[in-house]
């Protein structure tokens, strides 16, 4: 069983060296949620949790002030910037904002300005307060008005190059336009996501199995944070523009001046921002934009306030890691508790299972939440795929009361279980192996969260997506039955696996209800479609292997396995062979070690092939689509080279070539290649280093040769 997560206890009561330890374990913690949320955009814990955290570490650090360290997470911004990405240093650092969580502290923010500028008893400092986007900050360097760099904020100092990238956002300016634009300048503000985008993108990216996204913050950091730039461009990234850094000249003495020539040299600014002129018009504000948040399209997580008077704003300057002429003004977290009535499984289109909560209905922050998501397997069990701890480690069980947030106010999560409240019935909860929609064994990769089903030509969950794969320009390639066609064809029951598309005709021809009747058809077009498909009736190999949608199988792996198997009859006997020895420990049969030795298929590709045959559906309905079809075998690799027909063994550290492409050149010469030396070996080429297989070489008889003599023999 988890441990029990314990209350603390005060500050107060706690002696020196207990301060002291608890100061260097909170440290350590804060700075492992820094890395999580800042580089990898994939924080494991709330928004909520980690601010607490901070509190109790700047408590501490307020009863022993001696704690505190030029490397203490209270005195220190962001992190690092990620490996992967050039570094560029900022002129004027970029830093973070003081936070008030009550309405007292704005008051004391107010009067501490006051003090500090010594002002007059009637006097209030102006105040701009802006919405506190939740996004990342980003600063743009224009020179004589042309974008030249963009970094994101790091540490503060030095953060990462991502002009690139930056340069597919359209909020964001190449060329500055009007007038006053001093001759460098350093231009900043928050890069951000729109809910809708983001829960869209999210959507595509679970169906593809691929990183899902906490929040739309995490989305945007994520989003722009790429290597390859394409990847940025795809995703709908916008931008707030609300600050600025090194200017050659500054074109107005407010902050609200500012704002105004930002807008009139071509950027975004904010909408919603005002000038308030008091204590309690500046909590009006705050509260006015708390009810617009959940309208407003974008996330915010606070208001901040600004000292309109730059010269004001110098005089006041920073401390540590914030400036003292800012403070946001932070939102309470949206949460309630109840009750998690079950786990659900969703299968996606492409297979991935995913896990939702079914909750005692609650209304958090306004909108009533019934269900939450889960995201995935290890999420409920509570530890990371990297093995750290998610929740402190606490699992998730059905009839737990759990805390339930909405992140950011958009998708609910389940975000903390009340461990005292669990009742002694609670199981812990099983993920289950099986696709809950066909039934097929659900598998998971190494490295991945997410299980996913291998049913793919039975699964009603994936049957759309799959015909649509099975039609594909690299596939079948069916001239008039494009993805629209698929999508009508299966909703009406005339096409749901892949073998319905060859019976069409015949099943036409009995029908009442005929083809060209439909909408869209005629005597004609229906001609052309049957002609087209059974056009396709001879189909290559290659083809016929990608089309079946086997996970990792793209064009390039089914034409390696269509080559190394020649015919659909050895490729399917010799994946059953390997099917029928597969388990979850492994697969010692031989037809696997052969799958999995082919030049550029590895351990992944090979399990995934192997599960597809494992699941006896497919099989069936491989067999069934052969009964009506031809599937012509591959042309041969060539039969006249010297090695063709031999054994050939690599060994040693190869220098001339990796080890796949030597596979693949023996391959390709009508070699097959094979990982031991035995009698049936005929030649062994080795590298530098090589070891027990030179020996085993010479037991056996076998011809051993160079690298350079293995190039000449198949070059010549
Ligand atoms: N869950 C986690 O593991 C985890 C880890 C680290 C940080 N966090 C979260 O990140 C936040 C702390 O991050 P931080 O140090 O960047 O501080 P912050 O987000 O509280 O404040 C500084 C940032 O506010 C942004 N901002 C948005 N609108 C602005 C405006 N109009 N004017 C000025 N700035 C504006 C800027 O990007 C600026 O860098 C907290 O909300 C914290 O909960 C969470
Ligand atoms: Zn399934």
């Amino acid at each position: 069983m988890a441990a029990k997560p314990k209350t603390p206890p005060p500050v107060d009561l706690l002696t020196r060296s207990q301060a002291r330890v608890e100061h260097k374990r909170l440290s350590l913690e804060i700075e492992t949620h820094n890395e999580r949320y800042y580089q990898k955009d994939a924080p494991t814990i709330s928004d909520s949790a980690y601010d607490a955290l901070r509190q109790r570490l700047e408590a501490i650090e307020a009863r022993f002030p001696d704690f505190v360290t030029a490397r203490s997470p209270t005195q220190t911004v962001g992190a690092a910037p990620a490996r992967g990405f050039a570094k560029v240093q900022h002129a004027v650092p970029m830093l973070s904002l003081g936070n008030a969580f009550s309405d007292e502290e704005v008051a004391e923010f107010v009067e501490r300005i006051r003090r500090f500028l010594k002002l007059a008893p009637d006097e209030f400092p102006a105040i701009v307060a802006e919405p506190k986007i939740d996004g990342l900050s980003l600063s743009l360097r224009y020179e004589r008005g042309e974008l030249v760099r963009t970094a994101t904020r790091g540490d503060g100092f030095t953060g990462e190059d991502v002009t690139a990238n930056v340069r597919t956002i359209k909020d964001v300016p190449q060329t500055l336009t009007g007038r006053n634009i001093p001759a460098a300048c350093e231009l900043r503000g928050e890069v951000y996501m729109l809910k809708q985008d983001f829960l869209a993108l999210n959507k595509k990216q679970q169906e593809a199995g691929d990183t899902v996204f906490a929040n739309p913050r995490n989305s945007a950091a994520g989003s722009l944070r790429q290597k390859d730039v394409a990847v940025t461009a795809s995703r709908p990234l916008k931008f707030f523009a609300y600050a600025w850094g090194e200017m050659t000249d500054r074109p107005a003495d407010t902050q609200h001046g500012m704002l105004e020539w930002l807008r009139g040299i071509g950027f975004v600014v904010n909408p919603l921002i005002e000038l308030c002129h008091s204590v309690e018009e500046v909590l009006a504000f705050y509260r006015r934009i708390g009810e617009q948040r959940v309208t407003l399209g974008y996330d915010i997580d606070g208001v901040v306030y600004k000292v309109n008077r730059l010269d004001w704003q110098e005089r006041l300057g920073f401390v540590s890691r914030s400036p003292r002429w800012a403070i946001a003004h932070k939102f309470a977290a949206e949460q309630a508790i109840t009750i998690l009535k079950g786990i659900d499984i969703q299968v996606g289109r492409t297979g991935a299972l995913t896990p939702v909560a079914r909750l005692e209905p609650v209304t958090v922050g306004g909108v009533v939440v019934q269900n939450a998501t889960l995201h995935n397997e290890d999420y409920i069990r509570g530890i990371g795929n990297d093995g750290q701890p998610i929740r402190d480690g606490v699992d998730l069980r059905v009839g737990d009361t759990v805390v339930v947030q909405r992140a950011g106010d958009v998708i609910p999560q389940v975000v903390s279980v009340v461990i005292d409240k669990r009742p002694t019935s609670a199981k812990r909860y099983a993920f289950p192996h099986k696709c809950p929609i066909c039934g097929s064994h659900a598998v998971r990769e190494e490295g991945e969260a997410v299980r996913r089903c291998t049913g793919a030509l039975i699964c009603p969950a994936q049957a759309v997506e799959r015909l649509k794969h099975f039609v594909s320009r690299l596939a079948f390639d069916i001239d008039g039955l494009g993805e629209k066609q698929i999508q009508e064809f299966y909703d009406d029951g005339l096409i749901m696996h892949p073998v319905d598309i060859f019976t069409l005709q015949k099943r036409d021809a009995r029908a009442t209800k005929k083809l060209r009747d439909r909408e869209g058809y005629g005597e004609v077009s229906v001609r052309n479609l049957f002609a087209a498909i059974s056009a396709r009736r001879k189909i290559e190999l290659n083809r016929l292997i990608f089309a079946l949608g086997i996970r990792h199988v793209g064009e390039g792996n089914a034409k390696l396995l269509a080559r190394h198997y020649g015919s659909i009859e050895n490729f399917r006997s010799t994946m059953a062979e390997a099917a029928a020895a597969q388990t979850e420990a492994g697969n010692d049969s031989e037809a696997y070690a052969d799958l999995n030795n082919i030049g550029g298929i590895g351990d992944i590709v090979a399990d995934a092939v192997v599960e597809f045959f494992a699941e006896t559906r497919n099989v069936k309905a491989l067999n069934d689509l052969l009964a009506e079809i031809e599937v012509l075998p591959v042309a041969q690799a060539r039969s006249d080279s010297a090695v063709a027909g031999k054994t050939v063994v690599f060994t040693g550290s190869l220098e001339k070539f990796t080890r796949d492409e030597a596979k693949a050149s023996a391959e390709r010469m009508g070699a097959k290649t094979s990982s031991s030396v035995s009698k049936k070996t005929d030649l062994v080429v080795a590298g530098p280093g090589a070891g027990s297989k030179l020996k085993d070489a010479e037991k056996f008889g076998v011809k051993v040769i160079s690298e350079d003599e293995w190039l000449q023999l198949i070059e010549g």
